[in-house]
């Protein structure tokens, strides 16, 4: 059976050399896991537009402007997402778990020992060879 693409905007939080992360709540998918924070593109929004909604709900803060890093599609089976990946480097606010989620300031140089989940290890090679 065909499943439908899950499409999520996601958010690369960076301050010199160091990326915002989020873990995930025990009951999410992929729970339990460290996350770059961002969420489901709802109908009638842009990827621009849900990413600053989810990162003003999720940790706090506006985003200024924004790159596009990349765009990863992976099938965990029992789910199907599309993470549209982007840099915020210029943004208002002290990032911080809104939601109550554990959160860290990690190296761009520690992300190789975070557990992820699978689809990001795509984001951290690009986060990367982007940020040093
Ligand atoms: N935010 C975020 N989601 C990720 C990452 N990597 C990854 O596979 N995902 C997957 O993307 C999907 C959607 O993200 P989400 O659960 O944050 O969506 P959301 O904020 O709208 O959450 P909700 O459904 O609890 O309201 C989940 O299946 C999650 O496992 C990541 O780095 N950040
Ligand atoms: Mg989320």
């Amino acid at each position: 059976m065909s499943q439908t693409i899950v499409h999520v905007a996601v958010g690369v939080i960076t301050r010199e050399n160091k990326i915002f992360l989020a873990k995930r709540n025990a009951k999410q998918h992929q729970g339990g896991k460290w996350e770059f924070p961002g969420g489901k593109v709802e109908a009638g929004e842009t990827v621009l537009e849900a990413l600053q909604r989810e990162l003003n709900e999720e940790c706090g803060i506006n985003p200024n402007s924004s790159q596009e890093l990349i765009v990863v599609e992976h099938d965990y089976g029992d789910k199907k997402v599309k993470l549209d990946t982007h840099i915020i480097q210029d943004f208002d606010g002290e990032a911080h778990g809104k939601e109550g989620q554990e959160v860290a300031w990690v190296e761009v140089t520690e992300l190789d020992n975070i557990d992820f989940p699978a689809a990001n290890i795509a984001i951290v090679d690009a986060v990367k060879a982007k940020i040093s």
